[in-house]
């Protein structure tokens, strides 16, 4: 039996619809105080029953040992954290005007010694109402409450009435304690917003496992947010299937995922994969900078089919028979069987390599086939036989030789004919010399490689041999990959999905998307779910409305985001003359960090060492955001280059010389889309701090 309303520590309040937080608020945060206790001991009743089972008397050993980790793993999921509550909200809910039962939702299942629940998963069925019941469509909830808590402690409720004429309904604004949560100061990594998460992004949250998702949204509008808790949901409710195929999160840098890597932890996820597209692309050093141009022509899908061709190649039509000598008799597979064999192999759309390791079986079995005709009757250990001699394996290792993407790469950019010849139409000549180096190096292994060849690197290993599929990858700024890296991902999810996560306005790359149906057509999934989000939930109204002045710039057609939120925050632009740039920029870090929260510095990267050494000297500690680290001190004060800054935020935000941002990029409208994302990192104040004149439109 769920708790009912009349039965609940708030008694008759829900069911006859008073004022919001009850008649007496303080007595009703007491009584629901009083029900976080009940349900922390019974928390505790469910750890001590799970502590006394004994796996030691399983059947067997291996039964045993597998049931001890489960409850292991168990026992684990059960401790409580004083540090938070065990649920955040409640419904009340009375279908066609039946006793409204009462739920309350919390971060996990609690129940009562007879099974019935007390507290219910926020990714259980029934939770959907917590998030998305509205006044237009009640979904039979009479009264929504959130709480407000700190420490473990409940300190505020927020009550409202979904069926009451006239009560508080959602007009797109943020309840307070959603403007609380969000204005919360922050220190340390990002945090789960599974108390607040709103309808629209719920419903991204609960997509279908088999539906592939991309998210279009502005900054802080929640869609790192809206990932992270899609896959924690999707785990909970398809967990087989997923804790078999597994799940990952690629995002753009270390940095960034340092920010996001407790989200899942923190609801209860310790089975997702983090990694940053150069991890997951990780086939060498990457040693070679290369031009912009040539770099955006490596990232293009076209390469593809060169790729494929190049690797192809190598396959070379039989002009001699295949001769096997066993005992006095000599075995011949004439030349245009041969041939036969290996068309069936390349016609079955198996890999370069995987194909190959059965070319030695085919050919066997023709020898098997010669043998029979003259009468023998040969076995499988012949054929095996066969198939590991040295005519054999010689005949393979010249029809079909061993590869590695490495080889290949190396030959298509070091030899002018072979890469005409992978060409084919798909490259201009000119296109083909920019791709092909100008000082070969003497081999594969002393090759410089650069970053856009890993994506290519990556396509050519999966030439040779299947990349296997996870069941569900979450992309998070997906616009700045290249359609050959967003193959890559693709490649990684190929029989599972996607939640795609990223906002046109903010692509920095050479590459950057400008269009989610093709990049979602390059990851493999053509057909999928688009979602814009634009309620803005981290940049206030001020400092949004000074951005956005970017936006027809940057990406025309885009609309900026809403803020949710009613405080305006705070933006301030401070000229400096030259020479005392930095010391204007130490005054204004000193006082950001006179309030609670965390502070980032954002200055052009190049401007970086020379600003940490004038800060350090004004006596002010800090730590700094690299793309292959985060701070594992957490500071107050983060110094982090503009090149670093994409999905990150503070508290308050100083942003160092807009217009030595912008000029650091290749050309004037990656420059401000830089100069975009640089300005949407802050949640209540930004310090804009500049010698030279600002960049047109912010002027
Ligand atoms: N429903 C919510 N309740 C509370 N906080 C929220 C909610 N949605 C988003 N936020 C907060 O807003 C901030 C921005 O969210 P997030 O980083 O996910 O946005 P984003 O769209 O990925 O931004 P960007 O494009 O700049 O990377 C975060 O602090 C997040 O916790």
């Amino acid at each position: 039996m769920a708790v009912r309303a009349s039965d609940a520590p708030t008694g008759p309040t829900a069911a006859s619809h008073p004022g919001p937080a009850g008649d007496d608020p303080t007595l009703e945060l007491a009584r629901e105080q009083a029900f976080l206790d009940r349900a922390r001991a019974q928390l505790g009743r469910m750890r001590a029953a799970a502590e006394a089972l004994d796996a030691s008397r399983a059947s067997d050993a291996i039964s045993g040992e597998v049931l001890s980790r489960v409850l292991a793993r168990r026992i684990a999921s059960l401790q409580d954290d004083p540090r938070t509550t065990l649920f955040f909200g409640r419904i009340d809910v009375a279908p066609q005007d039946g006793p409204p039962e009462c739920f309350h939702i919390g971060r996990r299942h609690v129940s009562d010694e007879a099974g019935d629940p007390v507290v219910v998963d926020w990714r259980a069925p029934l939770s959907t109402a917590f998030y998305r019941a509205s006044r237009q469509d009640p979904m039979d909830v009479v009264l929504r409450r959130r709480f407000g808590v700190e420490h473990g402690r409940l300190t505020a409720l927020e009550d409202e009435y979904l069926r009451a004429a006239g009560g508080t309904g959602r007009d797109g604004s943020a309840g307070a304690l959603l403007a609380a949560e969000i204005e919360r100061p922050r220190t340390g990594p990002m945090r789960d917003i599974v108390s607040t998460i709103q309808p629209e992004q719920d419903e991204i949250v609960r997509g279908d496992l088999a539906q592939s998702i991309c998210v279009q949204g502005a900054p802080g509008t929640g869609k790192t947010a809206v990932g992270l808790h899609r896959a924690a949901w999707l785990l909970y409710s398809f967990r087989d299937r997923l804790e078999r195929s597994g799940v990952l999160v690629v995002g753009p840098n270390r940095a960034f995922l340092d920010h996001i890597g407790a989200v899942l932890p923190s609801l209860g996820e310790l089975r997702v994969s983090h990694a940053t597209i150069d991890s997951l692309l990780d086939h060498g050093r990457v040693r070679a900078d290369e031009p912009a141009a040539v770099a955006a022509l490596k990232g293009e899908a076209r390469m593809a089919a060169v790729l494929r061709r190049a690797v192809w190649s190598h396959v070379r039509r039989p002009t001699e028979a295949l001769v096997v000598p066993r005992g006095v008799r000599r075995w011949r597979v004439p030349a245009y069987v041969a041939q036969e064999v290996l068309d069936e192999l390349a016609s079955r759309g198996v890999r370069y390599s995987s194909a190959r390791s059965l070319l030695p079986m085919r050919l066997a079995h023709q020898v098997l086939l010669e043998m029979e005709r003259a009468g023998d009757a040969p076995d499988d250990r012949v054929q095996d036989a066969v198939a590991r001699s040295g005519p054999v394996r010689a005949y393979v290792a010249d029809l079909w030789p061993a590869l590695d993407p490495a080889a290949v790469l190396y030959r298509l950019f070091s030899d002018a004919q072979v890469l005409a010849t992978a060409a084919a139409d798909d490259l201009s000549p000119d296109e083909q010399r920019m791709l092909l180096w100008d000082k070969p190096a003497s081999t594969k292994g002393a090759a410089r490689w650069s970053r856009a060849d890993m994506a290519l690197l990556d396509e050519l290993a999966d030439l040779l041999e299947r990349e296997p599929s996870l069941g569900h990858v979450v992309l998070d700024e997906a616009q700045d990959l290249s359609p050959m890296q967003l193959r890559a991902v693709g490649r990684r999810c190929s029989t599972g999905s996607v939640t795609v996560l990223g906002d046109i306005a903010q692509g920095t790359t050479p590459w950057a998307t400008s269009s989610w149906q093709d990049a979602m057509h390059h990851l493999g999934k053509p057909s999928h779910d688009l979602v814009v989000l634009d309620r803005g939930f981290r940049v206030p109204a001020a400092v949004i409305e000074y951005a956005a002045r970017l936006l027809p710039l940057v990406a025309p057609g885009l609309g900026a985001p809403t803020s949710v939120r009613s405080n305006q925050g705070r933006l301030r632009i401070t000229a400096a003359v030259p020479a005392d740039l930095f010391t204007v920029v130490g005054r204004a870090v000193r006082e950001a960090t006179g309030a609670a929260g965390s502070v980032g510095v954002i200055a052009p990267d190049a401007m970086v060492p020379a600003l940490g050494r004038e800060l350090e000297h004004a006596g002010l500690g800090f730590g700094r955001l690299d793309l292959d680290h985060g701070d594992d001190e957490d500071h107050q004060v983060e110094v982090v280059p503009a090149s670093v800054a994409k999905g990150l935020e503070f508290d308050r935000v100083v942003v160092v010389e807009p217009a030595a941002i912008a000029a650091a990029e290749p050309d004037e409208r990656t420059g401000l889309r830089r100069l975009y994302v640089v300005l949407t990192r802050a949640v209540s104040e930004l310090t804009v701090v500049h010698a030279q004149p600002l960049p047109g439109p912010l002027a």
